[in-house]
C-alpha cells in the first residue's frame, strides 16, 4: 500500500486461520493499522490481493461485511446519541433481508425479522457483559464499556473474522483482563480474531500466532514465546545493546 511516495506496507502476507487469534504488533507508524484498512476493504491496496476462504475480496467495506470480517477501530467510532442495542442492530443490518418495501408495509415477515435482530442483539450484549436491555445512549457509557459496544456491535454481523484495533487502550489492568477473556470466548465461538495492540504483555499471553511489523514489513511472526524471545523484535522495540 502507497500513499504517494510513502510505502505504508511493503510486501506484507499474512494468512488468519479459522479459530485462531492473531496478534499484530510493531512501533508506531509501522502500518498496523494501514494493513486493517486493507483488509477490511476501506483502503484499496495498490498492489496484491485479499482471499476470504479462498475468494478474492474487492475492496469495499460493504461488501467485507457482507463476507464475514467485522472491526472496531482504534478511536471508538459509536452513534453516541442512539441507544447500545441501536448500535448493535446497526452491526445486524447487514444480514437483514427484508427490502425497504417491507419496511414500509412492516408485514408480519418484517416484524418477525426485526424481532429476531432484536433478541440477537441483547443476546451480543449479554455476550460482551453489558445490560442486554441496553437503553442508555452509547455515548452515556463508561469508556471500557463503549470498547466492549463496538465488539458486540461487530458481532452481531456474524462475521468469521473479527479484526479489533487496539481494543485495551485506555484500560486498567482489571479492564484488559475482562477484554483477554472476551476474546478468547470469541475464539470459542468460531471466530478467528486479529488484534493490534502496543500491550505486548497482553499480545503474548493471549495470541495463538504473532506478527512483528516494522516499517512497513513484516519483520518476524511465529508462536508468542519464539516471537517474545526473538532478537530482531527485541531490537525493533528497544534498539541495538
Ligand atoms: N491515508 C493516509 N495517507 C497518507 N499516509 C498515511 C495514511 N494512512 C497512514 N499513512 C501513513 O502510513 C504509515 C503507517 O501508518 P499506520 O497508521 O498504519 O501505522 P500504525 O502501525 O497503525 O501506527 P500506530 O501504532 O501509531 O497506530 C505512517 O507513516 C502514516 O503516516
Amino acid at each position: 500500500m502507497a500513499f504517494g511516495g510513502l510505502l505504508a506496507l511493503d510486501d506484507v502476507s499474512l494468512t488468519v486461520p479459522e479459530r485462531r487469534v492473531v496478534g499484530l504488533i510493531g512501533p508506531n507508524g509501522a502500518g498496523k493499522t494501514t494493513l486493517f484498512n486493507c483488509l477490511t476493504g476501506l483502503y484499496a491496496p495498490t498492489s496484491g490481493l485479499v482471499l476470504l476462504n479462498g475468494r478474492p475480496l474487492p475492496p469495499d467495506p460493504a461488501e467485507a461485511a457482507r463476507g464475514g470480517i467485522a472491526r472496531t477501530f482504534q478511536n471508538i467510532r459509536l452513534f453516541p446519541e442512539l441507544s447500545a442495542l441501536d448500535n448493535v442492530l446497526v452491526g445486524r443490518h447487514t444480514r437483514i433481508r427484508q427490502g425497504l418495501l417491507a419496511a414500509l408495509l412492516r408485514g408480519p415477515g418484517f416484524r418477525r425479522s426485526e424481532a429476531e435482530a432484536v433478541e440477537r442483539a441483547r443476546a451480543e450484549l449479554a455476550f460482551v457483559g453489558l445490560d442486554p436491555a441496553g437503553r442508555a445512549p452509547a455515548g452515556s457509557l463508561a469508556y471500557g464499556d463503549q470498547r466492549r459496544l463496538e465488539i458486540a456491535r461487530a458481532l452481531a454481523g456474524d462475521p468469521s473474522v473479527l479484526m479489533l484495533d487496539e481494543p485495551t487502550a485506555g484500560m486498567n489492568a482489571t479492564e484488559t483482563a475482562a477484554v483477554r477473556e472476551l476474546i478468547a470466548a470469541i475464539r470459542e465461538r468460531g471466530i478467528a480474531v486479529v488484534v493490534i495492540e502496543h500491550d505486548t504483555k497482553f499480545i503474548f499471553s493471549l495470541c495463538d500466532h504473532v506478527h512483528v511489523l516494522v516499517r512497513g514489513r513484516l519483520l518476524v511472526d511465529g508462536p508468542p514465546e519464539a516471537v517474545r524471545a526473538d532478537a530482531r523484535v527485541i531490537e525493533a522495540y528497544l534498539g541495538a545493546a
